[in-house]
């Protein structure tokens, strides 16, 4: 137990995919998984362990932003023992190369928020997918026909901007080939290499930020369903 999860030493399997939704992960545990028991409710952060494929994978809710994300992953990785951890999110494009429905696999997590700032008091840390999971992710992509993009995303503090006084919050961003904004990456990257776990974002398009192109919550689903379907084969190659 500890101070975030009811689970027991043992519940959590070695690689865990890692929703923001706790009702994402739900939905992976009752469509993807066999023989699945549920090992928290606490603060409904739902969290299932089953098979896929005969291998046993862990999946569970973190929350929104930095520090949700980052009480969850630091007590998965130092208190049960978790080593692959594989985010599965939505994200935002400010991008015109990056479409809506777009999978994207985050190489690096470029941020405004202060953790990293505070922790590396005032130096850059640089957060990066673990290589291997990011190979892999890649592999299952192709092997399933999707056409994945890889580059570098954005991990905000901040969903709803000051546009009267920020109009163009992004632009920097695209300028330097940031594909998209997210909430959580950077601290799980960081989290990951602090602890000596594996880490990967994977995220699909689920509204532009230039043009207002949004998704309903049915054609996000099934788009959903790609990127699960990536992070769990990726999830059984570990
Ligand atoms: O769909 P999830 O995984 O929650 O990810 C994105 O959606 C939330 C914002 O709506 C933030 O958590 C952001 O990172
Ligand atoms: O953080 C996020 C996630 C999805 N879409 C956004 O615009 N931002």
């Amino acid at each position: 137990m500890s101070a975030h999860n009811e689970a027991k030493m043992g519940d959590i399997a070695e690689t865990i995919l890692l929703p923001g939704d706790p009702l994402r992960a739900k939905y992976i545990a009752d469509n993807f998984l066999e023989d699945v028991v549920c090992y928290n409710k606490v603060r409904n952060m739902l969290g299932f362990t089953g098979t896929y494929k005969g291998k046993r994978i862990s999946v569970q809710g973190t929350g929104m932003g930095v520090p949700s994300i980052g009480i969850y992953t630091h007590e998965l990785i130092t208190q049960y023992g978790v080593k692959n951890v594989i985010r599965i999110g939505t994200c935002g494009s400010f991008n015109h190369d990056v479409k809506v429905f777009d999978v994207i696999l985050a190489m690096t997590s470029c941020t405004d928020s202060a953790i990293n700032r505070n922790l590396f008091r005032g130096m850059d840390y640089a957060p990066c997918a673990d290589f291997g999971l990011l190979s892999d992710a890649h592999q299952s992509a192709k092997e399933q026909g999707v056409n994945i993009k890889v580059g570098s995303t954005l991990t905000s503090d901040i969903f709803y901007h000051d546009l009267d006084n920020n109009p163009e919050p992004f632009k920097i961003w695209a300028d330097y080939g940031v594909l998209a904004v997210e909430m959580e990456a950077t601290a799980l990257y960081t989290i990951a290499a602090r602890h000596k776990a594996k880490a990967l974002a994977i995220l699909t398009v689920s509204d532009h930020i230039l043009t207002g192109e949004e998704t309903t919550a049915e054609e996000r689903q099934t788009s959903l369903n790609t990127m699960i379907t990536i992070g769990l084969e990726t999830a059984i190659k570990q």
